[in-house]
């Protein structure tokens, strides 16, 4: 990652901090962009600063650990005020694709908890329809041929198609913290997410799916130009 990208990634973690006042319960994002934010909140923190975090992976809360930033789990803290996190497309109404990092699952049952969701990304992250970046699929390792089928027949019906690629990691296929796999679905433009998901959830072999609807409420964008607030009408 160049100097530049990372100081963009930076000043949207910096904006989002903006937004997080003393003694809040947060779900904190996964990603090199959320990292960013766990490292200025843990200077926060370091200063006395009160607040309670859910991690979304195994790799943030192996951060938050590291940095002393105060942890708790769902279960004992399951309504958040605020989630924090990344994503690898914003597109219009803040529909998101997220899952690149393979914590899709957490990061939306952390959101989901969380009466906000405030989205940091950099400016390459802003796209006019999702799906450029291949859409994460979580799925049961259990038939995951049939599965992946099923993820092409609902596709196709909806016009879209592409290659499936399950993540590897090296070797061996990618396991989620959740012990999942993860099929990466190329359909290029996304024109109806809604349709999509739907059809998604509706495979019973998926998991879930990177497409966060409805969830982020603001992003903050940073570009060379500094931090654009995106809000739910653009
Ligand atoms: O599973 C990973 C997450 O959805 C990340 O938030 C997403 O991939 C963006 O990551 P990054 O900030 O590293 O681009």
């Amino acid at each position: 990652m160049s100097g530049d990208m990372r100081e963009l990634k930076i000043e949207a973690a910096r904006a989002a901090l903006g937004q997080v006042t003393d003694g809040m319960r947060l779900g904190i994002g996964t990603g090199s962009t959320a990292e960013e934010f766990v490292r200025l909140l843990a200077a926060r923190v370091a200063e006395g600063f009160s607040v309670i975090g859910v991690p979304t992976s195994e790799r943030t809360a192996r951060l938050c650990v590291e940095l002393g930033v105060p942890l708790t789990t769902l279960d004992e803290t399951p309504a958040l005020d605020l989630t924090i996190d990344g994503a690898d497309e914003v597109g219009p109404g803040l529909a998101l694709i997220k899952g690149g990092g393979g914590a899709l699952l957490r990061e939306k049952i952390v959101a989901a908890a969380s009466r906000r969701m405030v989205v940091i990304a950099d400016k390459s992250k802003m796209v006019e329809t999702l799906g450029q970046f291949p859409l994460p699929v979580e799925v049961n390792a259990f038939g995951l041929r049939a599965t992946m089928l099923a993820i092409e027949s609902a596709a196709q019906a909806l016009g879209l198609s592409g290659p499936l690629a399950v993540r590897q990691a090296g070797e061996k296929p990618f396991e989620t913290d959740g012990g999942h796999l993860i099929v990466d679905a190329s359909f290029g433009r996304i024109r109806d997410p809604r349709a999509l998901s739907n059809a998604l959830h509706a495979i019973p072999g998926v998991v879930e799916h990177g497409l966060f609807l409805d969830l982020a409420d603001t992003a903050f964008i940073a570009g060379d130009g500094g931090v654009r607030t995106v809000g739910l009408s653009e």
